[in-house]
């Protein structure tokens, strides 16, 4: 109990002068009820029985007075109090959401959305309840029984002893039972933020469920859910009873006692019949106000219950680590390096293992691996979601945790395979980037991510509503506009994690020249299954099991003849086309045997560091006609990449060739080749022109 009047005070105590209001006009509404009993007393043994009508009128006056003044200060008291509880909650609210947004990722990974959910939409209420029934009803009450027993005492001693043992009784059940109460109250709230986060769960998956027919499933392991629920909901119903129920019970006992007890004293002329009538008339109020009291028992033990689920979260240290002394990041260059970093989100098993990279500013690497790896546990710990079990990250040179993370990530983009979209207009979730972006620069952001086209075509255009979570969206275009968003912040460090893992092969590519643009002037980390989009990329590090594999460009890699090239081997078609025939049914059998892929060693690749990006960006889609033969055909592309002698020479031909690749999906082709061969390819062959022009538009 202690607890709960300590922190319903602690919420107060900023409003001092409504505070004061308050307690003063409670005081006046309590004096007036507490003592109005006693007029009784004056008016029996003062007026009525010697029959004198002056003291009558004047008792009737002062307490026609003294009524107004009550009725007045207690709706004082109930706007004041409105006002107070309604302050209170607005400071409970925003401390608790403002706390939740400084905790860290970690935190929000162990614990069910519901719980916090439910610390909003269940304990919240109960503190506003219990301060508005504490502070009003519950003081009152306090205050009627102090002031009654100590008139009590003052009519007749004896009697009021009685009632004060009662009163003690009346206690003493309730007391005994609060760590029952309480843990069972607990099991109660803990059941209801399960529950809620069941529905909530159950309404983000409800494709899953229908597609794969779950609904009685789900019904069935929601009713167990219900089962637990229900029984806790019966303890907790039954202990509140009892806490009512075992006051009720002495308190009838106790005005048994007093009834018989009083009348025997009056009998005996021990005692006036005013004081008589006084006394019983104080102890009914009292009595109704220690019934109120124990009323207020189970509602104690809920807020406490209540108060500690809110503070155990407020309690939470947060991610924030301000030590401000390292210089304010340099908005151009961010310089990254992961120096023998070691991770595990549980204890004993590790997700990295002594990784170091150094990323210079300015530079594009990518990370890859194949799933589970630690590619996108890497990145988490650059942006600092997690702390290294050992090791430490460096940004220009000082180490991470000496930055403070809200400044440092105000310098970073991130993009994520699965970008969270807020209830509100496209534009407003573009602008998250740059909160004071101009509506060009969204935009130039918006176009730069190919979504522009898209939303201009909405009947609401950038004024388009998104709703839950993006649910009127497809997942690529929620991509582009979560890329759009991370464009239009212009980082300076710009984190790509699977950012464009649901876009077609074509939209991909690009979408990647944008960022091959976007890389100029700043650090970009890809993370990446997609081999074919990172061949430019200035360094690759290769993760397998949590430990750093391989490093390097693609071209040393394939050399390497490692790890890397068994991934890209996988995926590049050029080693299988036999592979793409059997996927797609699509006849592609014609160009590759014209390119005699078999006679070039893998590896042979001819890529420049910092030409390819030029060189390789041309796609060409669909059914490849050729009518040509592969004689003809290779000596068109020997021509045309000897034309073009400061990137090819004739020797580079294997090298030029064998850097063609394809990348098959369920329903298209997609070529990528070097420029010169696909401009020959262009000019002779209309089918893939046409459709790369298409593209390329
Ligand atoms: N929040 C988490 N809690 C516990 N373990 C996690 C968590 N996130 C990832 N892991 C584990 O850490 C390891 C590395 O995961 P990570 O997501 O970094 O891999 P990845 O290489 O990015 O995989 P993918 O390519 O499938 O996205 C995995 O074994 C994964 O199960």
């Amino acid at each position: 109990m202690l607890f709960v009047i300590k922190k319903l005070f602690g919420y107060i105590r900023p409003y001092k002068l409504l505070s004061f209001l308050f307690f003063l006009t409670l005081a006046l509404d309590l004096l007036f009820l507490s003592l109005a009993p006693l007029s009784f007393q004056m008016i029996i043994d003062k007026a009525i029985v010697p029959k004198n009508m002056h003291i009558f009128t004047v008792i009737m006056i002062v307490l026609a007075i003294s009524g107004f003044i009550c009725v007045s200060a207690g709706m004082i008291s109930d706007y004041v109090l409105a006002k107070l509880n309604a302050r209170v909650q607005n400071d409970l609210r925003q401390k608790l959401f403002a706390h939740m947004q400084h905790l860290p990722v970690s935190y929000f990974h162990k614990t069910r959305s519901g719980e916090l959910v439910s610390s909003f939409s269940v304990d919240l209420p109960v503190i506003d309840r219990s301060l508005a029934i504490l502070f009003t009803t519950g003081i009152q009450s306090l205050v009627v029984v102090t002031i009654s027993t100590i008139v009590l005492f003052y009519l007749e001693w004896v009697m009021a002893l009685c009632i004060l043992v009662g009163a003690i009784l009346i206690f003493t059940g309730p007391y005994l039972l609060g760590r029952r109460a309480h843990a069972v109250n607990a099991a109660y709230k803990e059941q209801l933020a399960a529950m809620t986060n069941d529905v909530q769960e159950n309404t983000k998956a409800q494709m899953v469920i229908k597609g794969f027919n779950l609904q009685d499933v789900m019904i069935d392991k929601f009713n167990g859910r219900l089962k637990l629920l229900m029984v806790s909901n019966y303890r907790k119903n039954l202990m509140a009873a009892k806490l009512e129920r075992i006051p009720a019970l002495c308190l009838l006992l106790i005005n048994f006692t007093i009834i018989g007890f009083g009348s025997y004293l009056a009998l005996t002329g021990r005692i006036s019949v005013g004081s008589l009538v006084a006394f019983f008339t104080m102890y009914t109020s009292m009595g109704n106000a220690v019934f109120n009291l124990t009323f207020m028992l189970p509602l104690i033990t809920d807020a406490q219950v209540s108060m500690e689920r809110i503070h155990k979260v407020l309690d939470e240290p947060s991610e924030k680590v301000d030590h401000s002394t390292a210089d304010p990041l340099d908005l151009r260059m961010t310089e990254v390096s992961v120096k023998n970093v070691t991770f595990g989100y549980q204890e004993n098993q590790l997700s990295i293992n002594q990784v170091s990279m150094q990323i210079p500013a300015r530079t594009k690497v990518a990370i890859v691996g194949s799933s589970g790896s630690g590619k996108s546990t890497i990145v988490q710990l650059i942006v600092g979601f997690y702390e290294p079990i050992s090791g430490h990250i460096e940004i220009n040179g000082t180490k991470l945790d000496e930055y403070n993370r809200g400044a440092f990530r105000n310098h970073v983009g991130v993009v994520f395979q699965d970008n969270f979209l807020f209830h509100g207009t496209l534009a407003e979730n573009i602008r998250l980037g740059k909160l004071d972006a101009t509506n060009d620069e969204l935009r130039m952001a918006a176009q730069q991510a190919e979504i522009h086209d898209y939303i201009m075509s909405l009947p609401d255009k950038y004024e388009t509503l998104v709703l839950d979570g993006g649910s009127n969206l497809s997942g690529g275009q929620r991509q582009r506009l979560a890329i759009a968003r991370a464009i239009l912040r212009n980082p300076s460090l710009l984190i790509l994690d699977e950012a464009t893992s649901a876009l077609d092969p074509i939209s991909e590519a690009s979408i990647n020249k944008t960022f091959a643009k976007l890389s100029s002037d700043r650090t970009v980390i890809t993370v990446t299954h997609r081999l074919s989009m990172i061949t430019d990329m200035d360094q690759i590090f290769v993760l397998e099991h949590g430990e750093l594999v391989e490093q390097g460009t693609h071209s040393q890699l394939l050399q390497k003849r490692g790890y890397y090239k068994r991934l890209w081997e996988k995926q590049s078609v050029v080693a299988s086309p036999e592979g793409v025939m059997d996927v797609l049914g699509v006849d592609v059998s014609d160009i590759l045997h014209l390119f005699h892929t078999e006679t070039f060693t893998a590896g042979q690749t001819i890529i420049r560091e910092g030409e390819a990006a030029e060189k390789f960006h041309i796609l060409a889609r669909g059914k490849v006609e050729v009518s040509q033969t592969s004689a003809e055909f290779e000596e068109q592309i020997r021509l045309a990449i000897l034309e073009d002698g400061d990137h090819f020479g004739e020797t580079d031909l294997a090298g030029a060739l064998q850097t063609t690749t394809v990348t098959a999906l369920t329903s298209c082709v997609v070529l990528t080749l070097p420029l010169k061969v696909y401009q020959y390819i262009t000019s002779q062959y209309s089918t893939i022109g046409k459709n790369a022009q298409q593209l390329i538009r």
